[in-house]
């Protein structure tokens, strides 16, 4: 059996507090001997100020502590660590990409996905107006990962609004999406749910979203409710609110199945299809 989980995390800016908490919320994690654990975006700086996670980002170019600080929590707990999001420095724009790096459970860092979609939004709350690309450059590559025995596909929260993404990633072979976000309450309250539903039964995907929740240093609240969802739509473990993990356990049968009975993927008129004569 693969354990599937996810821990929702309420980061402040300070990188060794949330590593000693994502620490603490790993040794409660149900053992498994393939185990893929999702971190929630910007799992080791949320609640600062754009210029502080900018000069981390910057600072992190010369000492590596964000990535070494993950690949050991991997290697610790020897899971595949999808950590949720950290900035990523880019010297010649002086701006940062906001990356997921996975992790393999010997620490080795597989991959990583740049965000493509930049939350440049207004919404009805205390921020009024998220203007992420202000030091974000946006990622140009959907990321895809073959494990042992799945394959991982690749997303970050403001990604959500992006069904193509969702479907690039399934025509690429992703059985299973990952979603660290840090929806705002607002959005989160109205949007999450369905969004993360949708996703999941339109790619008959198994998700594992992680969120940040609550109230931050800077005042911005977030959504949470981190869930677990088969690719039939359902539910399988959800937290709403507070910080804690949640798991549950990938079957391929599941999947299989429900591609069998509702074959999406061959009835759908919009994907390019090979003609064979
Ligand atoms: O800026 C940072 O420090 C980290 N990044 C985020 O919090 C990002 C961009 S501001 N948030 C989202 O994408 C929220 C999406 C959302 O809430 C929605 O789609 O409704």
């Amino acid at each position: 059996m693969i354990k599937l989980s996810a821990i929702q995390l309420s980061s402040s800016p300070n990188v060794q507090d949330n590593l000693a908490t994502i620490e603490r919320l790993m040794s409660q994690l149900p053992f498994a001997e393939q185990h893929i654990v999702v971190l929630p975006e910007c799992c080791l700086f949320f609640g600062g100020t754009d210029r502080a996670q900018l000069d981390l980002a910057k600072q992190d170019a010369t000492t590596n502590e964000l990535k070494t600080g993950l690949s050991k929590l991997a290697k610790q707990y020897n899971v595949t660590l999808v950590a949720g999001s950290i900035p990523q420095y880019i010297e010649q724009q002086d701006k940062f990409y906001n990356t997921c790096c996975v992790f393999s459970g010997s620490g080795e860092l597989l991959t990583q996905y740049h965000k493509m979609h930049l939350f440049d939004v207004d919404v009805n709350d205390s921020e009024k107006q998220y203007r992420e690309s202000r030091y974000t450059e946006k990622g140009t590559s959907a990321i895809t990962k073959t494990l042992d025995s799945l394959t991982l596909g690749l997303s970050i929260c403001y990604d959500l609004r992006f069904p193509e993404l969702y479907r690039h990633l399934t025509t690429l072979g992703a059985q299973v999406i990952t979603v660290p976000a840090a929806f705002t309450k607002v959005t989160g309250k109205a949007h999450w749910l369905p969004l993360l539903q949708a996703r999941a039964i339109e790619n008959q995907v198994y998700i594992v979203a992680a969120g940040q929740y609550g109230v931050h240093d800077n005042g911005r609240e977030t959504w949470g409710q981190s869930v677990i969802i088969n690719p039939w739509g359902e539910v399988l473990s959800e937290i709403t609110q507070g910080v804690g993990t949640i798991s549950a356990d990938f079957d391929l049968d599941t999947l299989q199945s429900v591609r069998q009975a509702i074959p999406v993927a061959q009835h759908n008129q919009f994907i390019t299809k090979i003609k064979t004569l």
